[in-house]
Parts: C-alpha cells; sequence; structure tokens
C-alpha cells in the first residue's frame, strides 16, 4: 500500500535571478513500512522534499497524499494535527530541550499522543534506560540522538522522517543509531524516509530515490538493504 503519493510537486524559493527551483516537478509513491533514502548531493533538494511530505512545508505546486488524504489541501492547523498524529522527526542536531531530563525531553513527545508507547519499553529499546535523569549536556552525540528517536517514536508516529541523523556522529556512533533505526523499523512496521547525501549509508534503504538539481533522477529498489555493521562510512 502506498502510504505517500507525490504528484508532480515543484517549489521554488526567491524570486527573479536569484529564483531556486528547489524541487522540479517531483513524481514518487513511498509505500507502508518501508525504509526510504532520499540521496543527493549538497542543495539537491532532499531537505525541501522531506520537509514537504511531512508538512512541514508547503509545496508551490503539485499534489501530496499521505494515505488517501489530500495534505496540500490541509488549513494549517489541519496540517498541525496531521503532524501531531502521524508523524515523527529526528534531526541532524537532536534538538533536545537543554534544562530538561532525557526522561522529560522524551514525555515530550508522549503528550503529543494519548495512545503512546511505554517509556520504560521504548528507553530500553534505545539502551537509554540508564540515562532518563541526567540532561542533554552529559550525553555523547550518539546518546542524545537516541533520546531523540525515543521522543519521536513514543507517540506511534505511522512514519519517521529523519534529516541527516547520523551528520553529526562518528562512524562508532553514527552506526549504532543506524542499527537502532533499522530494528525499529522492522519492529513496529513503522516507515522510515531518511535525507543522506552519503551513498553508503543509503544501501541499508529498501527503496533509494536519488535526487539532482531538484530533479527525481532515479530510483533503485533494492532488494538486499545491508545492515549498518556492512556500510562503508568513508
Ligand atoms: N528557505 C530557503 N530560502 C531560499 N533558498 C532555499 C531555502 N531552503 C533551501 N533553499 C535552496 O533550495 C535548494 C535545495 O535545498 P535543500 O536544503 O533542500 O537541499 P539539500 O539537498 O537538503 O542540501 P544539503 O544536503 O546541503 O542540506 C538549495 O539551492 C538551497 O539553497
Amino acid at each position: 500500500m502506498d502510504l505517500i503519493t507525490v504528484n508532480d510537486v515543484s517549489k521554488t524559493y526567491g524570486e527573479k535571478e536569484s529564483q531556486v527551483h528547489a524541487l522540479n516537478r517531483i513524481t514518487l509513491q513511498i509505500k507502508k513500512n518501508d525504509f526510504v533514502a532520499l540521496l543527493g548531493p549538497s542543495g539537491s533538494g532532499k531537505s525541501t522534499l522531506l520537509n514537504v511530505i511531512s508538512g512541514l512545508e508547503r509545496a508551490d505546486a503539485g499534489e501530496i497524499y499521505f494515505a488517501k488524504e489530500n495534505i496540500t489541501r490541509y488549513k494549517d492547523k489541519q496540517l498541525v494535527q496531521f503532524r501531531r498524529q502521524y508523524t515523527g522527526y529526528i534531526f541532524q542536531q537532536y534538538h533536545l530541550i537543554p534544562n530538561l531530563t532525557v526522561q522529560e525531553n522524551i514525555e515530550i513527545g508522549k503528550y503529543l499522543n494519548a495512545d503512546s508507547l511505554d517509556l520504560d519499553e521504548i528507553t530500553k529499546e534505545l539502551n537509554i534506560q540508564h540515562l532518563k535523569k541526567r540532561f542533554p549536556y552529559e550525553l555523547s552525540g550518539g546518546q542524545q540522538q537516541r533520546v531523540a528517536i525515543a521522543r519521536a517514536l513514543i507517540k506511534k508516529p505511522e512514519i519517521l522522517f529523519c534529516d541527516e541523523a547520523t551528520g553529526a556522529l562518528d562512524e562508532e556512533n553514527g552506526k549504532q543509531v543506524l542499527s537502532y533505526l533499522q530494528h525499529l523499523q522492522r519492529k513496529y512496521g513503522l516507515t522510515i524516509v531518511f535525507v543522506t547525501h552519503h551513498v553508503g549509508i543509503a544501501k541499508m534503504a529498501r527503496h533509494i530515490i536519488k535526487l539532482n538539481s531538484g530533479r527525481l533522477v532515479d530510483q533503485i529498489m533494492n532488494d538486499q538493504p545491508l545492515t549498518a555493521e556492512e556500510i562503508s562510512w568513508g
């Protein structure tokens, strides 16, 4: 089943000579429970595509469907509700709240959905249960990102969007975070869409979407996704 359908979507920033076609007539489908990579060089439109399909930004033209719902027709309030109910986000810089403990940071996600996961379950899954009383500055980058994953997943989103989630991490921490994402995707039947400029990381995905200069230039259905341990980092 297609969870996301993108029909002829474009987005332009700026005006006249400074105009940038960040997305140029993109059409694609994302299947439910899939692990999808948006791959391309810097400036190719990966983050813009992630932001428009997740309802963080609006496209200028075209349509985006979430299941059968045309989210491009949503008013702002409906978009906020859509994001709360169905989507989780992880960013390169973690975005934890510095003066809240790990547990409090994760609980922010919990309040967004009455039917949430148990705090102990998700912290055990991510091996951060022993860090619940600490503050973000007392954690390594990899630990902070695992807290951000717990915060995003505790409300049981249908789809998790990751923008260069391992971009600030070294190989060991980065692979550990990717390995958790792959495990959680399988365990909870999540759909994950992740942005990367890293060809090695993209090989963990089953569906690889390649972008260049705002255009979709190739799509690969990867029958043998690699594990985090198998990918080459350099
Ligand atoms: N808010 C904005 N205002 C103006 N131009 C923008 C804005 N956001 C993105 N762009 C431009 O749109 C194009 C696509 O940007 P985008 O961030 O989507 O690319 P990306 O592939 O994610 O790049 P990176 O890997 O460097 O993050 C770039 O040329 C960028 O400069």
